[in-house]
């Protein structure tokens, strides 16, 4: 928990209760349903919600924000980032329920209002968001087919509306035909070893006319 205090030191109350309840919330319910790993549970300040909120170091999302996290998984980076703006609604969607259960626990179990989530593929998804936010779901090219039509026109935001990507490694080959990609690198916001090559890509969604 210092280790989000370090990179985010105004943080309220709430969220600091918050964030510091998410510990126990996840070693009960990965207990009963396994949804992240052993290691990571042990690092899950680290490797899960510090890594999720390298988003909030790439954009502050203003009140009424609408965003999409795809492929939560166990609510990453959906969750962490619904503590840190409480004013955005966040819509969180998964393949696989069992994953969702231990999501609406943590929300239940953290008093979060903001978050909502659906158990589909998000190509089934009829609505539209200003951002989509995702980690480990898909590549680039297979994701922006999945997402085409859920991005909102009204840009309300700083950043244009789009996709924020958090990836690692090598993007060239993968990011080759997307050069409106921006890429932020995580190790100039977090000094942690863990996050060398990890990256926020932000790919604002053209519209047409
Ligand atoms: C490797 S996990 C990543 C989970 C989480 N984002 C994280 O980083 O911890 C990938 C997740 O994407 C989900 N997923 C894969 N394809 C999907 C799709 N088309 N629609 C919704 N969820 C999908 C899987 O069910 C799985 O929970």
């Amino acid at each position: 928990m210092e280790l989000i205090l370090n990179y985010f030191p105004n943080l309220t109350k709430t969220q600091i209760q918050q964030f510091k309840a998410l510990e126990n919330l996840y070693q009960d319910w990965n207990l009963k349903i396994n949804v992240v790993s052993r290691k990571d549970i042990e690092e899950l300040y680290l490797r899960h919600v510090l890594h999720s909120l390298g988003i909030a170091k790439v954009i502050q999302f203003k009140p009424g924000t609408r965003i999409m996290d795809v492929g939560t998984g166990g609510g990453f980076p959906g969750i962490p980032l619904a503590i840190m703006f409480p004013e955005c609604r966040f819509h969180l969607v998964d393949s696989i329920g069992k994953k969702l259960k231990v999501v609406d626990e943590v929300v239940a179990g953290l008093g979060l209002e903001n978050v909502k989530t659906t158990h589909t593929r998000v190509e089934e998804i009829d609505e539209t968001y200003d951002f989509i936010v995702s980690r480990a779901v898909a590549a680039m090219p297979t994701f922006v087919r999945w997402i085409k039509g859920k991005v909102a026109k009204t840009q309300t935001n700083d950043l244009k509306n789009g996709i924020l990507y958090l990836k690692g490694g090598d993007l060239s080959e993968e990011l080759q035909d997307y050069r409106a990609a921006t890429l932020y690198e995580l190790s100039s916001f977090f000094s942690e070893p863990f996050f060398e090559t990890k990256k926020v890509v932000h790919l604002p969604i053209k519209f047409k006319g």
